[in-house]
């Protein structure tokens, strides 16, 4: 992964990052990189993520889908335990469909089973804690819907999961293959583990190589962001959301990254967002968002850094030529070509506008590049949140929510559930 952060700076950005603060903030990059180390070093809450490509297990991940015969994935989680499998999914080619049940939106959840043959299809049921309502009540619904179909779900469902819970327990009971999340990775952080690795080794993923590429970043850490791709991208969009750039928008030019970003969003908002800083992610993709949000990173408010992410080869297809005049420069060319043309167009066309951008290129998009893309974004995500003083691997505002929701259930006396009957009310109707 090589990062560019030539349009963040001042003489490109107004305002940007000075090269004598980009000297400045290396020495607090070099004090946060020693916190990181000696927190991965002792397997500390979250820290123990970036030890994933050395503690990952592909071959027990391997073992545990091996038994597994089917055409179909779904994958039941949300958040941290759906984002990760889908990104893997959607970015690798796999020889098998996967589909995420990350919502309770039941017209969704029964379209969804009602379009699978059940008895081709497994399920990987995933929840850190083991207690997430959604995650719980569609994985009860899935196995009553495969009961229905006359398929045994016992036969066809893996568990991945924490020591204890309601998840663990029910394994048990059913003596369902489980797999354990590691310890001490929060769920916006699981992607090379456990979470998300069985579905890349049901579908022929190559495993191995998503780990090799994470280990490549992981290797590149050290105590500069002039030598490290993964703290330069980490640090300049602290200095630049310092400086107001308080959106960032995520814009791969790759289809198949689209899923990435969503990924991205979570990571970094959810990490971030804390006691009143952090970054929002906006979720873009090019070239086709550059007809549609790319008029407001350019000319809205100055608030937003875009990232730009694209691969320097990708297979290609040739655009055939055309006896219409006005199309006739697009004969001869190719549509990477043309996607490239606008990778660079839009590039410029931000800094022409005094509106930064960070640069992030992989050599392809394939199992090795995603794997340097998750680990060197979760590298400095870790790294902007020691720069921004905050805990980065919790939540605590996301849990208020899930306490008030599942008082309204009935799942519990919950103080946060009183403030949804205390709402204030203007009603137009
Ligand atoms: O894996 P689980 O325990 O089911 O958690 C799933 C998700 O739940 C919460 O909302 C957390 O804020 C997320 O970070 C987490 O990924």
């Amino acid at each position: 992964m090589e990062i560019d952060i030539g349009n963040a700076l001042d003489s490109v950005a107004t305002p940007g990052v000075s090269r004598a603060t980009l000297e400045r903030l290396d020495g607090r990059v070099a004090d946060a990189h020693a916190r990181i180390e000696a927190g991965l070093d002792g397997r500390d809450h979250g820290y123990a993520a970036l030890a994933l490509p050395e503690t990952a297990d592909p071959d027990a991940i391997q073992a545990a889908v091996d038994p597994i015969d089917c055409e179909t994935l779904l994958v039941v989680g949300i958040g941290g335990s759906a984002l990760g499998a889908a990104t893997v999914a959607d970015t690798l080619d796999l020889d098998i469909e996967v589909h995420t049940l990350d919502n309770v939106d039941p017209a969704h959840t029964r379209e969804l089973l009602d379009s699978l043959d059940l008895s081709r299809t497994a399920i990987h049921v995933v929840s850190r804690s083991g207690t997430t309502a959604e995650t719980l009540a569609n994985f009860l619904v899935a196995r009553e819907a495969m009961d229905a179909a006359g398929v045994d779900w016992t036969e066809r469902t893996l568990v991945t999961t924490g020591q204890a819970g309601n998840l663990r327990n029910l394994a048990e009971r059913h003596d369902l293959p489980a797999l354990d999340v590691p310890t001490g990775v929060p769920g916006r952080f699981s992607a090379l583990s456990t979470v998300a690795l069985p579905a890349a080794a049901l579908g022929g993923g190559d495993v191995e190589a998503l780990l090799a590429g994470a280990r490549s970043e992981a290797e590149s850490l050290s105590g500069s962001l002039f030598e490290t791709p993964a703290y330069a991208y980490g640090a300049t969009s602290y200095a630049l959301a310092q400086r107001g750039w308080r959106v960032n928008a995520m814009m791969p030019y790759a289809e198949s990254l689209e899923t990435f970003a969503e990924w991205f969003a979570q990571l970094w908002a959810e990490s971030l967002g804390k006691e009143g800083v952090g970054q929002l992610p906006a979720r873009a993709l090019g070239a086709t968002d550059q007809h549609s949000q790319l008029q407001l990173y350019r000319a809205g408010p100055r608030n937003a850094m875009v990232t730009l992410v694209r691969p320097r080869d990708r297979p290609d297809l040739p655009i055939p030529e055309t006896d219409l005049e006005g199309l006739s420069y697009l004969g001869g060319a190719s549509l990477g070509g043309l996607l490239d043309a606008e990778f660079e167009a839009t590039e410029a066309s931000l800094a022409a506008a005094g509106r930064p951008s960070i640069r992030v290129e992989l050599e392809r998009v394939d199992a090795h590049g995603l794997g340097e893309l998750l680990y060197g974004m979760e590298a400095a995500c870790i790294l902007a949140g020691e720069l921004f003083s905050i805990p980065t691997f919790e939540q605590p505002a996301v849990e208020w929510g899930k306490r008030a929701a599942r008082g309204l259930l009935g799942g519990g006396e919950f103080e946060e559930a009183r403030a949804v009957e205390e709402k204030t009310r203007l009603l137009i109707d």
